[in-house]
C-alpha cells in the first residue's frame, strides 16, 4: 500500500543556486499527484529530494523534513533504504542493454540477496502483469534483452523493475515524453491502476497528462510551488493568477 509523503520547509541548493525554497506540502496516500510548471522550476529537483537523490551530486545541498508515512527520510533512514520504498522511472526508458527481460527485472531483489527461483519467477510475472507487459513478453522473458524492446515497452519494463521491489512510493519524472501517443496512453492506463496500490507523483510538460491521471496538482515556479489543491480546481478555478497564467498558455 502507499504511504502519504509530508515535505515541511524543504530548500534544495545545486552551489549557490538556490533550487527550491521553502516547499510545502502534504501528498497523499494511494493517489496520483502531478506535478507542473516551466523548464527548470525545480520539479524534477523536488522529486530528487523525495527519495534523497538530490544528495548523490556533490554540489547539491537539502534541508527541512520530508516525512514519508512514519518515516523521517533524512533522519530515521539511510539513503538505499528509502530508495527501496520508493521506486523512481525517468524521462528515458533505462533498462539494463545487456540483461534480459527477466534479469532486469528480478535486479532489484537479486541485489538484495533473494536467490529464491520461484520467488524470483512469482515476482518477475507479477511486476510484469502490474506494468501491463507480462503478456507481450512472456514468451521471452530470458531470450531477450531489455534493451530489444520497443520504448513505450522500455518505460513498462522499467516500472516493472521498480514495482518488484514492492515499493510503496512511485516516482515519475516525465515518464511518457519520449513516448509516442499510443504508449503514452498505456502509460497513463498504468498509472490510474497502480494508484491503488502506491503513492504516484508525476512530474509532467503535459497539461492534459496531469489533468487525466491526477487527483492533486501542484504548480512550481522558479523554485517556490505556487499553488497545491485538486487537479479539478487548478485547472478550472486557479487560486493564484501565475497558476491561471499558466495553464491558459500565457507564459511559460
Ligand atoms: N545537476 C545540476 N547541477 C546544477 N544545477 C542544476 C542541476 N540540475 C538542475 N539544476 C538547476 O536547478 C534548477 C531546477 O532544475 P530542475 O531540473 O529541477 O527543473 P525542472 O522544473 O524539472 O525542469 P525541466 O522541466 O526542464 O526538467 C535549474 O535552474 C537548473 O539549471
Amino acid at each position: 500500500m502507499g504511504v502519504g509523503i509530508e515535505v515541511t520547509n524543504l530548500n534544495a541548493w545545486y552551489g549557490t543556486n538556490h533550487t527550491l525554497q521553502d516547499i510545502n506540502l502534504h501528498i497523499p496516500a494511494n493517489q496520483a499527484t502531478a506535478l507542473i510548471g516551466p523548464s527548470g522550476c525545480g520539479k524534477s529537483t523536488f522529486v530528487r529530494c523525495l527519495n534523497r537523490m538530490h544528495e548523490t551530486n556533490p554540489i547539491a545541498r537539502v534541508t527541512g523534513t520530508v516525512k514519508m508515512g512514519d518515516i523521517d527520510v533524512y533522519a530515521d533512514s539511510k539513503p538505499v533504504q528509502i530508495r527501496r520504498r520508493v521506486g523512481m522511472v525517468f524521462q528515458r526508458p533505462n533498462p539494463f542493454p545487456t540483461m534480459s527481460i527477466y534479469d532486469n527485472v528480478a535486479s532489484g531483489l537479486k541485489l538484495n540477496g533473494y536467490r529464491n527461483r520461484r520467488v524470483l519467477d512469482e515476482t518477475v510475472e507479477r511486476s510484469l502483469k502490474k506494468s501491463a507487459l507480462w503478456d507481450e513478453v512472456k514468451d521471452d522473458l530470458k531470450k531477450k534483452s531489455g534493451a530489444s524492446l520497443s520504448g513505450g515497452q522500455q518505460q513498462r519494463l522499467c516500472i516493472a523493475r521498480a514495482l518488484a521491489v514492492d515499493p510503496e512510493v512511485l516516482l515519475m519524472d516525465e515518464p511518457a515524453s519520449a513516448l509516442d501517443p499510443v504508449s503514452t496512453s498505456k502509460i497513463e492506463d498504468l498509472i490510474f491502476e497502480l494508484k491503488s496500490l502506491y503513492t504516484i507523483v508525476i512530474v509532467t510538460h503535459n497539461m492534459q497528462q496531469a489533468a487525466r491521471v491526477a487527483e492533486k496538482t501542484g504548480f512550481f515556479l522558479n523554485g517556490r510551488l505556487v499553488e497545491f489543491d485538486s487537479t479539478h480546481k487548478i485547472f478550472t478555478n486557479p487560486s493564484d493568477k501565475r497558476t491561471e497564467d499558466y495553464i491558459t498558455g500565457r507564459f511559460g
